[in-house]
């Protein structure tokens, strides 16, 4: 049985770069341990701030950037060029500013790819990728909204019911964009370390409920299970309706 772990930090600057420490040494044992790493990225403010602090840090290069598969949860079904691709953005934050192999970096195609228009044909291959590549992802990084989403995998939508599909196009999604491709959750779960990254006061009754043991249909990200573990890193705002004492590391 994996194990669920809460740590509480003062801001959202100190959540993200604090998290960005942490991911530079979870890559460098896992590449110690095996040879190689890979990481699901996330969308979002918090996601990209995380990937930001990380290009910053004086420890990145710890990291063997060579050796480190990219993928993502989700993505924004729009042009390539567009700034609401989580790829584009993720690019401008750390990785055009690594040494990646860019073979090993695995995105989501956009609306002006190879699929065209056609998201589900996109969502399909994305699926073969996986299928292809990836026994499990060593660490992903989910955010969460707060209403309880997470990915693209919102309250009693289409996706959260899916069983076997491991990535699905989603349409009419409540938070614009509207046409978006997304990890389900069974895909989700094929994680070893899921990290539920989110700070405010807005995520507080999501985070309380998705601890508190809600079901994933009407809060999805209560079924983001890391098959090794699942760390919820906060501040002070997203844990405030935390009935338990998380003790801050800065406490
Ligand atoms: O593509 C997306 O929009 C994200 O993957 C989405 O799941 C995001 O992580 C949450 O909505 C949190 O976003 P914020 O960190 O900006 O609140």
């Amino acid at each position: 049985m994996s194990k669920t772990e809460v740590v509480v930090y003062e801001n959202p600057d100190l959540l993200a770069a604090a998290t960005a420490a942490r991911l530079i040494t979870r890559i460098v044992d896992v590449q110690a341990a095996k040879g190689t790493a890979s990481v699901v990225l996330t969308g979002g403010g918090t996601g990209i701030a995380i990937l930001r602090e990380l290009r910053d840090s004086s420890a990145r290069d710890a990291i063997d950037w060579s050796r480190l598969d990219v993928y993502w949860g989700d993505e924004r079904f729009v042009p390539a060029d567009s700034d609401e691709r989580n790829e584009k953005q993720a690019r401008e934050a750390l990785l055009d500013h690594v040494p990646l192999d860019p073979k090993r970096v695995h995105a989501m195609a956009p609306s002006d790819g190879e699929f065209g228009d056609d998201v589900d044909a996109a969502a399909a291959a994305y699926a073969e990728v996986l299928t292809s590549d990836v026994p499990a992802f060593d660490i992903m990084l989910l955010g969460l909204g707060g209403e309880g989403h997470t990915a693209s995998i919102f309250p009693e939508s289409p996706a959260v019911f899916e069983k076997d599909r491991s990535v699905v196009a989603v349409r009419d999604c409540p938070k614009p964009p509207p046409t978006r491709i997304s990890l389900t959750l069974p895909a989700i779960r094929r994680a070893q370390d899921i990290w539920l990254v989110t700070g405010g006061d807005a995520k507080a009754d999501a985070v309380a409920q998705a601890l508190a043991g809600a079901g994933e249909v009407q809060i999805p990200v209560a079924g983001a299970r890391g098959s090794r573990r699942t760390l919820w890193l906060l501040d002070r705002g997203s844990a405030s309706k935390l009935t338990k004492v998380y003790q801050s590391p800065t406490a």
